[in-house]
């Protein structure tokens, strides 16, 4: 599994956590930054793991920023991002299982490390369950389609 994960200066500390999380249980990471606990902007990292996810360079992301808001906004307005914020291991697993989200958005202010940990456990154990799950994301990609001014 490859996966692409970011943070501004809110979730650096965490993301770093999650990255030698990724590593031990063999996950391929590309790490695009926050380098630090330097104020910076969300934004240019949830654009950079966005695209790698859009690409399809990674096959997942995880984002993290103070609250998870503003990462968890700015991927969603890429085309065929589906990120989502989850604050417990029931979200992560679901949003797989019945959204097929492709990228994970934490707060590194709101979660403890074991349950950030945690929650990226239970995200990466889950699978799309496809059945009537299939129909509800493929009405979602048709309003992508239709989105347009
Ligand atoms: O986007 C956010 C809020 O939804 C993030 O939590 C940011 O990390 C936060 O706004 C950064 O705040 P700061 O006061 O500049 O550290």
């Amino acid at each position: 599994m490859k996966i692409a994960i970011g943070s501004d200066h809110a979730g650096y500390l965490l993301k770093e956590k999650i990255k030698d999380f990724l590593l031990s249980k063999g996950c391929q990471v590309v790490d695009v930054g926050t380098n630090s606990t330097a104020s910076t902007d969300y934004p240019i990292f949830a654009r950079e793991v966005a695209l790698a996810v859009q690409r399809g360079e990674v096959q997942q992301g995880i984002l993290i920023c103070g609250t998870g808001i503003g990462m968890c906004i700015t991927a969603n307005k890429f085309k065929g991002v589906y990120a989502a914020l989850c604050t417990n291991e029931y979200m992560a697993k679901v949003s797989r299982q019945h959204n097929n989200a492709n990228i994970l958005c934490l707060g590194g202010r709101v979660l403890g490390d074991a349950l950030a940990i945690s929650i990226v456990e239970a995200w990466l154990s889950a699978d799309f369950e496809g059945g009537r799950h299939e129909r509800r994301v493929s009405l979602i990609k048709s309003m992508e389609e239709d989105s347009k001014p």
